[in-house]
C-alpha cells in the first residue's frame, strides 16, 4: 500500500518578494547557455563517455554555438582529467568558448582541478557544496556555520590558486541542493562566498542556484530565484544562473519562470540527459524561445544529425514524444489534424506567408531538418481524406477528385485498421494502383477508332470482355461519350452522375496523363476508375472502363449478357446456316 503520510513538503518558501516578474509573458532575450552534458549528463550515464566520444560531443556543442561548456569534473577520473588536457594540447578550445570545470569544495580536489586547467585561457571554475537541511543533518553532520565555512574556504582556495597562476579564471559557486535549503540561509552562504571573491564588472561571478532535486511547483522555485536576485550582494557583478533538474517533470517550467524572476544563465543538457529524470532540456527551452520569435543563439537546423551523435555517444535514446526532437512530435495521424495541416501548408505556400502559423505545428519542421513527407502526415486508421490526399499528391503527384479521395481514404483506413499498422506512402500507392488504375476485368480496352462527322463521333471500340475479343459500334458527342454509349447500351448498364478529372503526371514530351472517372449507378453507389496513358483521351477511356469494372455486380451482368449472346448466336447459326 502507498502511504502518503510518509511525505511532506521539503522546500522553503522565501520571504515575500516583489512578484512583478510574474506579469511578464516571456523572456526578452536568450540567456547565456552552459551545456553540462559532458559533466552532469555524463555522470548519469550507465557507461560514461570515453575520450573519443567526449571529444565528438564537445565539437558538436561548439558547432551548435555553445559559448560555455562544462567539460567535466577533472578530479573525478583519469578520463575526465585527460579530456581537458586533450582539449588544451590539441588546441580544441576556440577563443570565444569558455570551458567550465566542476570541483567539490575540498582542498585536494580543487588542487587537482587546477592542475588539469594548466594552459587554459578562459575557464570558469565551478565549486559547490551541499547546503540543504537534509544534507547538513544526515550527510555532513555539520552546523549551518560549518557548512558555510566549507564554501568560504573553497572559494578562498579558488581565488588563491587563480591569483597564483596569474590567470583570470571566472568563478562559479553553487549551493548544491538549493531547493532543499532555507532561502535566507542560501543567501547568507552565497553572500559569504561573494565577499571572498569581490566580483567586478569585468570579472563577474556566477551564482548558480540548482534545483538539484526538484521539490516544488515552478512558481515556488521562481520565487526563490527572485528572492536571491533581489538580495544578493554585488548583484550587478553577478551572473545569476539556474541549473534545473526534472524530478517533477517541470525542469523547463522552472527554467522559464526562473528567467522571468531574474536569472540570466541556464545550465542544462541536450534532450534532458542527467541525473535521475535528467537535467533541464536546453533544446526545449531554446526552441520554445525560437517559436516565440526570440533568437536562442543555438543552431538546431540539423536535428536528425544531432540526435544521431547524441544517441551514439551517450547510449541514450531520444523518446518519440521529446519536444521538438522526438520522431513523432511533428507527426499527425488523425484526420482532422492532417486536414488542417495540409490546408495550412497550402495557404502558406499560396500566400507566401512570412510568419509561421500552420495549425498544429508550433514551428516549421523544416527549420530543424525534418521533412513534411516523412515526418508530418502519416497514415493509419485514424487518418482522413485530407491527409491521404496530401500524401498521394506530394509523393506521387496524384490529385484525385475530392469525392474520390474520400472513397480512397476509407479504403486505406480499413486496410490499416485490419492490418493494425501504419501505412507508408508506398503502401498507399500500391493500394491505389491495385484498386483503381487500368482495371481490366471484365472489360479491357484493346483499341478504339472514332471519327468525327459533323458534330458527332462514330466508330469501333475493340474490347476483351472476359477474355473474349468483342467489337462494339459506338457514337456520341465526344469520343468518351461514344465509348460509354457503346458499352452501356450493349450490356444494359445505367449510370448517372459522372465525375471526371485529368492532369499531367510527369512533365516533358513523353509525359503521361492521369484521368479519373467517378460513375454513380443504382442511384447512390459510386465506382471510381483511373487511367494512365501518354494520350489523355486513351487515359480517360481507360479510366471510364476501370470505373465500370469496379461497379458492383458488373461481372455477373456481363457474364449473363455473354451467355445470352452465345445462346442467340447458337440459335441463329444453327447447323452453320444463318436463320435470318
Ligand atoms: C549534484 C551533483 O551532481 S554534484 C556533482 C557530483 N558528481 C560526482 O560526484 C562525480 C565525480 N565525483 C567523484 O569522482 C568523487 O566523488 C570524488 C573524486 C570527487 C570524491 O571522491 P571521494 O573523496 O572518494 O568520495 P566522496 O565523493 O564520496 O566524498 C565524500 C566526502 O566528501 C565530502 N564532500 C562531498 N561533497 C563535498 C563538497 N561539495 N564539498 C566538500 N566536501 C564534500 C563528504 O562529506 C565526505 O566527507 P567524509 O569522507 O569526511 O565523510
Ligand atoms: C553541482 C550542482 C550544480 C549540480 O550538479 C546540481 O546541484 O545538480
Amino acid at each position: 500500500m502507498m502511504n502518503v503520510k510518509k511525505y511532506k513538503k521539503g522546500y522553503y518558501m522565501p520571504p515575500y518578494t516583489d512578484v512583478s516578474w510574474a506579469a511578464k509573458d516571456c523572456a526578452e532575450k536568450a540567456p547565456t547557455w552552459c551545456s553540462v552534458d559532458l559533466r552532469d549528463g555524463n555522470q548519469a550515464l550507465i557507461i560514461p563517455m570515453n575520450l573519443t566520444e567526449k571529444i565528438e560531443f564537445y565539437k558538436k556543442l561548439v558547432q551548435m554555438g555553445f559559448k560555455e561548456i562544462e567539460v567535466g569534473f577533472p578530479a573525478a577520473s583519469e578520463t575526465e582529467y585527460e579530456f581537458l588536457r586533450t582539449l588544451v594540447e590539441k588546441d580544441l578550445i576556440p577563443d570565444d568558448v569558455t570551458v567550465q570545470v566542476l570541483t567539490q569544495a575540498r582542498k585536494h580536489i580543487i588542487q587537482r582541478t587546477f592542475e588539469a586547467l594548466e594552459g587554459v585561457k578562459n575557464a570558469i571554475v565551478h565549486v559547490y557544496n551541499s547546503t540543504s537541511a537534509a544534507q547538513r543533518t544526515q550527510v555532513f553532520h555539520k552546523s549551518k556555520e560549518e557548512i558555510k565555512q566549507i564554501a568560504v574556504e573553497g572559494a578562498a582556495l579558488l581565488k588563491e590558486l587563480t591569483d597564483r597562476n596569474g590567470s583570470k579564471y571566472r568563478f562559479e559557486y553553487s549551493p548544491e541542493s538549493f531547493t532543499g535549503t532555507e532561502p535566507e540561509y542560501a543567501l547568507e552562504v552565497c553572500n559569504a562566498v561573494l565577499n571572498v571573491w569581490k566580483p567586478a564588472s569585468d570579472r563577474k561571478a556566477i551564482i548558480n542556484l540548482p534545483s538539484t532535486v526538484q521539490m516544488s511547483m515552478p512558481h515556488v522555485y521562481a520565487s526563490q530565484i527572485a528572492y536571491m536576485s533581489q538580495h544578493l550582494n554585488y548583484r550587478d557583478n553577478i551572473v545569476l544562473s539556474l541549473h534545473p533538474h526534472n524530478d517533477r517533470g517541470c525542469g523547463v517550467a522552472d527554467a522559464e519562470l526562473g528567467l522571468l524572476a531574474g536569472a540570466e544563465r541556464i545550465e542544462g543538457t541536450l534532450f534532458g540527459n542527467g541525473e535521475r529524470t535528467g537535467n533541464v532540456d536546453i533544446v526545449t527551452i531554446a526552441l520554445n524561445m525560437y517559436a516565440m520569435g526570440i533568437d536562442p543563439g543555438l543552431d538546431f537546423s540539423n536535428m536528425p544529425e544531432l540526435i544521431e551523435v547524441y544517441e551514439r555517444v551517450t547510449r541514450m535514446n531520444v523518446p518519440p514524444r521529446q519536444p521538438y526532437a522526438g520522431q513523432l512530435v511533428f507527426a499527425a495521424f488523425s484526420g482532422s489534424h492532417q486536414d488542417a495541416i495540409a490546408k495550412g501548408m497550402k495557404y502558406h505556400a499560396d500566400t507566401c506567408q512570412k510568419q509561421w502559423s500552420v495549425p498544429y505545428l508550433l514551428i516549421d519542421p523544416e527549420d530543424l531538418g525534418r521533412h513534411y513527407d516523412a515526418d508530418v502526415i502519416r497514415i493509419n486508421s485514424q487518418s482522413g481524406q485530407g491527409g491521404v490526399g496530401y500524401v498521394m499528391e506530394q509523393q506521387y503527384g496524384v490529385c484525385m477528385p475530392k469525392k474520390m479521395r474520400e472513397d480512397f481514404s476509407y479504403f486505406v483506413k480499413e486496410i490499416s485498421d485490419h492490418k493494425h499498422r501504419e501505412l507508408k506512402p508506398e503502401d498507399m500507392y500500391h493500394i491505389f494502383v491495385q484498386h483503381y488504375v487500368n482495371i481490366i476485368s471484365p472489360f479491357q480496352l484493346e483499341d478504339f477508332s472514332l471519327k468525327k462527322e459533323e458534330t458527332k463521333w462514330y466508330g469501333q471500340i475493340v474490347l476483351m470482355v472476359n477474355g473474349k475479343k468483342t467489337i462494339l459500334e459506338g457514337s456520341g458527342n465526344g469520343q468518351l461519350d461514344a465509348v460509354s454509349n457503346a458499352i452501356c447500351s450493349t450490356y444494359g448498364i445505367h449510370i448517372y452522375n459522372l465525375v471526371y478529372n485529368e492532369h499531367d503526371l510527369d512533365s516533358g514530351s513523353n509525359s503521361r496523363g492521369m484521368a479519373y472517372f467517378g460513375l454513380t449507378y443504382d442511384d447512390r453507389k459510386t465506382a471510381w476508375g483511373v487511367g494512365v496513358d501518354t494520350d489523355i483521351i486513351t487515359a480517360s477511356v481507360i479510366a471510364f472502363i476501370s470505373a465500370v469494372n469496379q461497379m458492383e455486380g458488373i461481372k455477373e451482368k456481363v457474364k449473363f449478357c455473354q451467355k445470352r449472346e452465345a445462346a442467340y448466336e447458337k440459335d441463329i447459326y444453327k447447323d452453320g446456316i444463318a436463320q435470318h
